[in-house]
């Protein structure tokens, strides 16, 4: 009998395990709570009636990871259609044909809110589901629970705040620059929103402030003249030692961007919190336009706000709280994800083994629940050929207690590598991480297998592009199951070459060949 997937959510960790599910020959039912698919990158106004949003587009993001890091494996990007770092509607016309190439849209159920999901006898999962006033309660073999974790706004309980005679709003609200014009302005959190906001605020109001507590490193799009993923290549990370790569990119960064201003300049070092990635962010501050604050908000005031450094940030019209977003996920029972979740603390903690699976709930997974040193789109798609492959018992996995055991053996390695904070729970390197899941699934790259498969000169030659060339999930259907190596080779070859290449023809012609059906 055919296997029954629940997949909640139709974003991109959505899309991708409903494609999953298709291939491996399980049924994907897809509930989307929104009218459109797309998930967070879509961008929607707000409802004119309750000022809701769908989502935590901002007008104009422009996607922080470059397309050779972001495209899914199999389905390049052309270049010809997409800018090395897209715009935000790019990105979702991406996704869009990517579900219309693979045939996705059919499974997929808009304007469906997943209210409640339940385990049931024998491994199996009701779930129950809202439309237009109708609530529908079916049972699957599996749930995929593809929700992330960008949707509930982190908005920190500071005191007075009842007290300002200002707006308080958290990023996650921000659409663009209108209503700031010639006002005065702080942005909390130095973060990708913060930093972008605060940005781009700086060009129109009368003041921006930037206020940080703990600095950051911040990255230029373009480092040394090509994308700075390319600098997370596989030799960078398995040839050189992490210390001589650390300090090759602070020395990058130095010379391309000049010291970080003092009150931004953190503690900790180069990747040991998530990146900062915005172009003009410094020169922004060293115009003046952003006044940059070292300290955290003591309390607010009527006008304004008082740091912790005693400084008093007055007049403000707005303070904009770009501190991030926590777990939640409000239709599963409490503890599944985070079994200690009443303790102080532990509110990012997600106790998934590989961050997919939580131990003693079979036939439970979750896509894109983690947060990449890269981009997300190619981790989930990983994650879901990995799910898809443990249910159909093609990967056998360890009894729950040896979960817990890589569970705690994870979170101790990200308290020896990052920032102790609420941001580094679900950390997860590109090469690193999509290669152990790469090892269950029989896809990992090796020397060996780029001769075996094409021969020495061609082998040698995509062999020095996959370790050269920049982070890319392609390299993931060159072997082993799902492997489409004709294709691969071919887009391998032309990443690493310049970058900005044109697909050639006979990469057209072999990712038409993969479509749906064909
Ligand atoms: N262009 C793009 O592609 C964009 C991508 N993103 C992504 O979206 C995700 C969310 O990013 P973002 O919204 O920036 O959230 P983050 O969690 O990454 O950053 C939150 C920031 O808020 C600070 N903060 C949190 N709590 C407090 C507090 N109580 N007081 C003061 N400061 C606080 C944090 O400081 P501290 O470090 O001290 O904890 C940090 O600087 C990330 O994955 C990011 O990369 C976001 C925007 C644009």
């Amino acid at each position: 009998m055919t296997l029954r997937v629940a997949i909640i959510g139709a974003g991109i960790s959505g899309l991708v395990s409903i494609k999953q599910c298709l291939e491996a020959g399980v049924e994907p039912v897809c509930f989307e709570a929104s009218g459109h698919f797309g998930g967070q990158w879509r961008y929607t106004d707000p409802d004119p009636q309750t000022g809701k949003v769908a989502s935590s587009m901002y007008r104009s993001v422009v996607i922080n990871t470059c397309r050779e890091t972001m495209m899914l494996s199999d389905f390049p990007m052309d270049p010809k259609l997409y800018a090395m770092y897209p715009h935000n509607s790019k990105v979702q016309a991406y996704f869009e044909s990517y579900a219309d190439f693979f045939g996705l849209r059919p499974h997929i159920r808009l304007n469906h809110r997943v209210q409640k999901v339940h385990p049931v006898e024998g491994g199996k999962w009701t779930v129950e589901v809202e439309s237009g006033g109708q609530t529908t309660i079916d049972t699957y073999d599996a749930v995929f629970v593809c929700t992330g974790h960008h949707a509930t706004p982190n908005m920190p309980d500071w005191q007075d705040a009842d007290k300002f005679e200002g707006e308080l709003m958290h990023s996650h609200y921000y659409r663009d620059t209108n209503k700031f014009q010639g006002k005065d302005v702080a942005v909390v959190g130095v973060g990708n929103s913060g930093a972008d906001i605060s940005s781009e605020l700086s060009t129109c109001t009368k003041s921006t402030h930037l206020i940080t507590r703990s600095g950051t490193w911040v990255w230029p799009r373009y480092l040394l003249g090509k994308p700075y993923e390319y600098l997370g290549s596989r030799f960078m990370l398995y040839m050189v030692p992490r210390f001589v790569a650390l300090a090759s990119m602070k020395l990058a960064l130095g010379n391309a961007l000049g010291a970080i201003p003092k009150e931004l300049k953190p503690e900790h070092n180069l990747l040991a919190a998530h990146p900062t990635i915005r172009t003009d962010l410094l020169e922004r501050v060293r115009t003046g336009t952003i006044t940059p604050h070292r300290a955290s908000i003591k309390r607010f005031t009527k006008k304004g706000i008082e740091l912790t450094n005693g400084e008093v940030v007055e007049p403000l019209d707005t303070v904009v709280a770009a501190t991030g977003y926590s777990l939640s996920f409000p239709f599963l029972p409490a503890g599944i994800v985070q079994p200690d979740e009443d303790k102080p603390g532990k509110e990012n903690w997600a106790n998934l083994y590989k961050l997919i699976i939580p131990p003693g709930h079979p036939g439970l997974y979750f896509i894109g629940l983690c947060q990449a040193l890269g981009a997300l789109m190619p981790v989930a798609e990983m994650q879901a050929r990995w799910a898809t492959s443990v249910l159909k018992n093609e990967i056998p996995l360890p009894s729950p207690e040896k979960m817990h055991g890589s569970i705690a053996a994870y979170q101790n390695d990200l308290k020896k590598l990052y920032v102790k904070s609420p941001r580094h729970t679900l950390q997860v390197e590109f090469f690193p991480y999509l290669d152990l899941l790469a090892r269950d699934l029989g896809t990992q790259v090796t020397f060996g297998r780029f001769l075996s498969t094409f021969g020495i000169w061609q082998g040698t030659k995509t062999a020095r592009s996959a370790y050269f060339g920049p982070p890319s999930a392609v390299q993931y259907r060159l072997f082993g199951e799902g492997s489409k190596p004709e294709l691969a080779k071919l887009v391998v070859q032309r990443l690493a070459k310049k970058g900005d290449d044109e697909m050639s023809a006979e990469e057209v012609a072999e990712v038409e060949k993969y479509r749906a059906g064909n």
